[in-house]
């Protein structure tokens, strides 16, 4: 029985303030969602611990956005699983397009990340996605296998979530048609050995496309960037229909 779970990626958005005035509003929203649906926050580290005081006994789980491999060293500017899960981080993001773009992250260190995660206890959210120039080229398919494999590498399956994010879709208004978002999510699964693994969307989700996205049977959920920084939005699309 596979799992449905939405996930909020709030980037470098949201102080500790914003954050709170966010759940004010967000959490009455979700009284008559579905148990079955897991809802995550993937917060900045610095709003991590309001949010994991505020939430305890909740049933919205926090994420963190980046963890490095190592458990502890000098590494300026990193964070260790260990580091997360004491102040109840649950799920990080790793391999997110924004970090390989911009900070380097190659299949590799992804790979590393994801196996630090679990190996601290965390549940990882492993992000993989197609360039428009791989997309117009037919190379879609060969990326995305590619990043799937080399990620995955002695990752353990029975504690990972997988997002397909095409990088043109995200942040861009230009949403993957959802048909063709459930393909390249069919053939993520066809490439694991565990096909209950959660399989995410995430690129320009919001409440107009929510219920049609969540109507493909090989998308288990979302990872929702600009639509989860309002809680109006965020509720609505895990309230999906
Ligand atoms: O990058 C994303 C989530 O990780 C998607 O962002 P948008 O929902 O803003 O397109």
């Amino acid at each position: 029985m596979r799992r449905i779970v939405i996930a909020g990626n709030w980037k470098m958005h949201k102080t500790q303030a914003d954050s709170l005035a966010f759940l004010n509003g967000f959490l009455p929203q979700l009284e008559a969602t579905p148990e079955e649906r897991e809802v995550i926050l993937c917060a900045p580290f610095t709003a991590l611990t309001t949010l994991s005081k505020t939430l305890h006994g909740s049933r919205v789980m926090i994420g963190a956005q980046n963890i490095h491999w190592e458990s502890s060293g000098a590494y300026t500017g990193e964070i260790s699983g260990e580091m997360l899960t004491e102040i109840g981080v649950r799920y990080v993001v790793v391999g997110h397009s924004e970090r390989r773009e911009y900070f380097g992250d190659t299949d590799e260190t992804v790979n590393l990340r994801l196996k630090a995660a679990q190996a601290a206890g965390l549940t990882p959210i492993l992000c993989v996605g197609e360039t428009k120039q791989q997309r117009d080229a037919g190379d879609t398919e060969t990326h995305v296998v590619n990043q799937i494999e080399k990620g995955l590498m002695g990752v353990d399956q029975s504690k990972l979530i997988i997002a397909y994010e095409p990088i043109w879709a995200i942040g861009t208004g230009d949403t993957c048609a959802s048909e063709e978002a459930n393909r390249v999510c069919w053939l993520i699964r066809s490439q694991l050995a565990n096909k209950d693994v959660p399989i995410q969307y995430g690129g320009s989700v919001k409440p107009g496309n929510v219920d049609e996205i969540m109507a493909q049977p090989d998308i288990d959920g979302a990872l929702v960037g600009g639509a989860s920084l309002d809680p109006q939005n965020f509720a609505r699309i895990i309230n999906y229909q």
